[in-house]
């Protein structure tokens, strides 16, 4: 019985499975287990100090990021519920450098990989802020056998679900599996994931954007550019006041720009040598896409469609562009308009708002 009108994510999943009608279940499991580990994690994240979990682990991961305590604990949750249905062949974390294979005389091996940042935003525990699970389904190329590292690098268009969990005022899961993006309210006295939010649409034009400017030096012409016709708001080329957002904490900026538009950019830039951008493709940008893309969005590396990425590592990083399609087109466009080193942009001159020379 759906709940006051709207249908639990069990609901949702079974009524999915019909559009398939070869579909063995599996897929609805795995969905199943991921959202048990998602609300686990929000129990952990929602008790913060009382649950004596904040704070560092004094570890690094395997980019040589300070691991927090919630960092291993969400990993570990996510794959202690997601080994034992046997519905996967492999899983890709951002915590584990190897892909992790379930003990295989405990576990058999399903058809699925499953590849996710299991606490994203972690920045933001200590401060009480937003942050969430991201999660990417991906087909075993050789189902019920282990998984190769090589199997995982496949590009976000062969995604067959996505998602992430957002542990903020209320804990919700985003979902798409290739028909429409939705959102589920968890209801904490049932424990039960309510469809809230179905078939959300973003807007095509939005006058907001979210961008880190403390990297504004290291940034590509393009970028630049567009980031500096938006500080000028109604006196400058675009003719209108834009509004600017950060919150660092990636699931918290995709749930804002599925619920009101906006773009968001961590582009390319030239911070570190031989790093492409920050967010991993894999299990942050190739799922955020296939949400972005179903609920009417563009997702983009700053030149091209970020799906279409052929990946070449299971961590690799990239600039990634997202949000209202007419916006993210713009900064495509400025991509191939703005060889490097063109553009002279006078909020970043020497004596500009952010200034990159003494
Ligand atoms: O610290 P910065 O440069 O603002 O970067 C913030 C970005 O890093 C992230 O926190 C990376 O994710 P993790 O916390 O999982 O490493 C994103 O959520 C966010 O968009
Ligand atoms: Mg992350
Ligand atoms: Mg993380």
């Amino acid at each position: 019985m759906p709940i006051a009108g709207k249908a639990t994510l069990t609901q949702y999943i079974i009524e999915e499975r019909r559009r398939h009608p070869g579909a063995t279940g599996a897929l609805n499991a795995l969905i199943t287990d991921v959202s048990l580990a998602c609300k686990a994690i929000s129990r952990k994240v929602a008790l913060g100090a009382l649950g004596d979990v904040l704070g560092s682990a004094s570890t690094q991961n395997v980019q040589g990021e300070e691991q927090k305590t919630l960092d291993v604990l969400s990993n570990d949750m996510f794959l202690r519920a997601n080994e034992w249905g046997g519905h996967v062949a492999g899983m890709v974390s951002e915590e584990m450098e190897e892909p992790y294979l379930p003990p295989q005389q405990q576990y058999p091996r399903g058809k699925y990989l499953l590849l996710f940042d299991p606490l994203d935003g972690s920045s933001n525990i200590d401060v009480n802020v937003a942050v969430g699970s991201i999660f990417s389904i991906l087909r075993a190329p050789t189902p019920e056998a282990d998984a190769k590292p090589e199997d995982f690098l496949q590009p976000g268009t062969e995604q067959v679900g996505a998602g992430y969990a957002i542990y903020g005022p209320s804990t919700m899961l985003v979902l798409t599996l290739g028909n429409g993006t939705h959102a589920f309210t968890l209801d904490p006295q049932l424990g039960e994931w309510v469809l809230s939010h179905p078939n959300l649409s973003i807007p095509r034009q939005t006058s907001e954007f979210a961008i880190n400017a403390s990297n504004s030096r290291f940034w590509e012409p393009a970028v630049k550019r567009y980031v500096d016709e938006c500080l000028a708001g109604k006196e400058g080329p675009r003719g209108i006041d834009f509004n600017m957002r950060w919150i660092a904490s990636l699931v918290a900026e995709t749930h804002r720009i599925l619920m009101r538009g906006g773009v968001f950019m961590y582009p390319r830039d030239s911070k570190e040598a031989g790093r492409d951008g920050r967010l991993r493709l894999l299990y942050e940008a190739n799922p955020i896409s296939f949400l972005i893309e179903q609920a009417g969005g563009m997702a983009s590396t700053g030149r091209r469609r970020l799906m279409a990425v052929e990946p070449e590592s299971i961590h690799q990083r990239i600039g990634f562009v997202f949000g209202s399609s007419d916006e993210v087109a713009r900064v495509e466009a400025y991509h191939s308009e703005e060889p490097q080193d063109t553009y002279q942009a006078p909020l970043f001159g020497k004596r500009g708002l952010f200034a990159t020379a003494a």
